[in-house]
């Protein structure tokens, strides 16, 4: 067949397939279904019935701008169809099932097991697959052109249209990979659910779409095991913002995103100093706090006595002080609780040796009395998470008495409140607080685990809230997501075995990704001058892209400096992709100001949740550049954003590395250092 006949036959395949899922979605939307009339629970099946069905419905709209499939995988003949005597099997592979009336499958979902070999056959180890097709769609879909790959005998390597795609201009939010995961991201989208994974990769790697694709494959492959719920946790809502589109695309809508503050929800209303700041986000805390809440546990002063009716039962002192120890290995209200049934039950057992037959309801009557209740509440009292750390930050003794050998005593200082509030209830708490008084609330009360958590730029994250977040996978699955050389936050991660310990999965298995697919090498290894500074141990990640990407790093005087920025942001937008103009925090009003005022269309990270989509070219504080890209970046005044903050270079690296084919930066003071 020649070339023009295979793509009319293909896209006559395409056409038949969208048929097929016009008619599948007809047939769930046509469904009777009896309807239950009377009774609550009838009624709510029938609201629950509906539901699903729209939704279903809605799973199978044929969107017009997505093609339904974007390759095809030709097997040995026998590999997957029994019957496909003579031709060859053949597997078209898309982000969904379509199949026709009677069942035969017209397109398998990218996740299926027979659709893997589309993302790791290689002709050395061809997983019995003989071509791989891809295809060139132009706008709205249309089937245009295909590429073949052989595996078999005369093997070709793959061609242009997968290097197109991968270098395809950027614009807007995050959109899939499907067609084009690379072999080494496909081993860890499909790794499975148990160990949990770290991945460890320069900036453009692809963590983020590989930790997205592999939720969407778990949601797949694994949906018994995820029951308890999956969430997605990212640094800010910019970011969350930038991915959020990823999962819908792949047919998961249900799937939480949210920020480590937004988990934690508690309300913040204070700001830490610098120091406090570290304190508090220090492992050395959950120590502190469980001494803390601990101290308030004593030895009962005096025996129980319990009156009923006329007997008077009588618990020794000795014997109270026993259970209260023996109580203290669990968490501190289950503790209590069960302290006071156990006291509760050698009351009772007196009132059988008596002849009395107490059941169930009478020992949690007696654990619930007043007598029982006044030893406990002298001994064990109730606390809440405030409680404590009010003490601790209010009272200095206290706090001495709780990290003597831990903190010392500048540290000590540093966390302590210089003016206490007057009561728990108008106590004002930083977000650093929130963090200490999640740590109290799961040393109180067990935390119910997720089945599965992916955590994005996780080389930030505090010991604490990592403990927050190991808090709520204790029985999951985690996938952990970061760049030591990207860590800014004052606890950023040295390490991964540390952080993974904090996470609760110190058996994770920790992958490294070096492919670069963001980032032109030219603008990759002008970044990288700064990695022996920032992270002596990690390697120069390499680049996939052929594009030559034009750095361009240009000194302008400091009164001309908005003004460049304008024209520069002119230039870009004259050209294909996004644009993003990137400066310390504190100058990026002034800039966004400056290209508003020239009359180009903008819009402000960080102010406006859809900056992203709603203008292409967009003004980033550096602090919300992370996990972010621009086909084109301007990157103003790299001094100011070193000298910003104590891991300055850190997040100059960060903001070096978020273009796709050309960095210019422009600065009026001298260069950093390495550059
Ligand atoms: N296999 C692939 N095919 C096509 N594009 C890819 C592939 N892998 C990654 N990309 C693209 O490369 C860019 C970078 O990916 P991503 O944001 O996931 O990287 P990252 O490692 O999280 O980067 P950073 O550390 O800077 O946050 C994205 O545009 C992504 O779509």
């Amino acid at each position: 067949m020649d070339e023009s006949t295979e793509i009319t036959a293909e896209q006559a395949y395409l056409a038949h397939a969208r048929g097929a899922l016009d008619r599948m979605r007809q047939d769930v939307l046509d469904t009777e279904t009896p309807e239950f009339v009377s009774g609550t629970d009838e009624v709510w099946f029938n609201t629950m019935y509906r539901i699903a069905r729209a939704q279903r419905g809605r799973d199978l709209v044929d969107l017009p701008d997505v093609p339904l499939f974007f390759g095809r995988l030709d097997y040995d003949p026998g590999t997957v169809f029994e019957d496909s005597s003579g031709g060859e099997d053949r597997v078209y592979v898309g982000r969904r099932h379509v199949r026709d009336n009677d069942g035969t499958p017209l397109v398998v979902d990218w996740r299926a097991p027979v659709s893997m070999p589309f993302y790791r056959a290689t002709p050395k180890d061809r997983l019995s697959v003989v071509r791989r097709r891809r295809y060139g769609f132009a706008e709205g879909a249309l089937l245009t052109a295909y590429e073949d790959e052989i595996l078999g005998s005369g093997a070709s390597g793959p061609g242009a249209l997968l290097a197109a795609e991968i270098e395809r201009p950027r614009s807007g939010p995050m959109r899939d990979i499907v067609a084009t995961i690379q072999p080494e991201q496909d081993e860890l989208v499909r790794a499975p659910l148990q160990p949990s994974i770290c991945v460890q990769g320069a900036p453009g790697t692809g963590k983020t779409a590989v930790g997205l694709h592999r939720l969407a494959y778990l949601l797949y492959a694994e949906p018994q095991r995820l029951g308890a719920g999956v969430l997605v946790v990212g640094p800010n809502r910019s970011f969350l913002s930038y991915i959020r589109h990823v999962l819908p695309a792949l047919g998961e809508v249900s799937v939480g995103q949210k920020t480590i503050d937004e988990l934690i929800d508690r309300t913040v209303s204070a700001v830490d100093t610098p120091n406090a700041l570290l304190v508090k986000g220090d492992a050395r805390m959950a120590e502190v706090l469980r001494r803390a809440l601990w101290s308030h546990v004593s030895l009962p002063g005096e025996d129980l006595v319990y009156v009923h009716g006329s007997t008077r039962y009588r618990v020794g002192q000795g014997r109270m002080a026993q259970i209260v120890s023996e109580m203290q290995s669990v968490r501190y209200a289950a503790g209590r609780d069960g302290a006071a049934q156990r006291i509760a039950g050698l009351v009772v057992m007196q009132m059988e040796r008596r002849g009395a037959t107490p059941d169930d309801r009478e020992v949690a009557a007696v654990a619930r009395s007043k007598p029982v209740k006044g030893v406990l509440d002298a001994a064990w009292p109730k606390l809440t998470p405030e409680q404590v750390l009010f003490r601790l930050l209010s009272d200095a003794d206290f706090l001495a008495s709780c990290a003597a050998d831990l903190l010392d005593e500048q540290e000590q200082a540093a966390v302590r409140w210089a003016k206490p509030a007057r009561s728990v209830k108008s106590a004002r708490w930083s977000a650093a607080d929130t963090v200490l008084l999640d740590e109290l609330a799961g040393l109180i009360d067990r935390v119910p685990s997720l089945s599965y958590l992916m955590v994005d730029e996780a080389q930030d994250l505090s010991p604490m809230q990592c403990r927050a977040l190991g808090r709520r996978c204790g029985n999951g699955s985690l996938t952990v997501l970061g760049d030591i050389a990207q860590g800014t936050s004052p606890w950023a991660a040295g390490d991964w075995p540390s952080l993974l310990a904090h996470l609760g999965k110190p058996d994770a298995e920790v992958a490294v990704l070096d492919r670069g697919f963001r980032v032109p090498a030219a603008i990759i290894e002008y970044a990288a001058r700064l990695l022996p500074a920032i992270a002596p141990g990690l390697g120069v990640p390499t680049s996939v892209r052929r594009t030559a990407g034009a750095l361009e790093v240009l000194p302008v005087s400091a009164g001309e400096l908005a003004s460049a920025v304008v024209d520069a942001g002119k230039a870009r937008l004259a050209t294909e992709g996004s644009v993003g103009v990137i400066a310390a925090d504190s100058d990026i009003a002034a800039l966004h100001a400056a290209v508003t005022a020239a009359g180009l269309d903008t819009a402000l990270v960080g102010v406006d949740e859809d900056a992203l989509e709603s203008a292409r070219l967009v003004c980033v504080p550096a602090g919300l550049a992370k996990g972010l890209e621009f086909d084109s970046v301007i990157v103003v005044e790299p001094a100011r954003i070193v000298a910003a903050e104590e891991r300055g270079l850190q997040r100059l690296y960060v903001a070096l590395t978020r273009a796709v084919s050309s960095l210019q930066v422009l600065h009026a003071e001298p260069l950093p250092a390495g550059l």
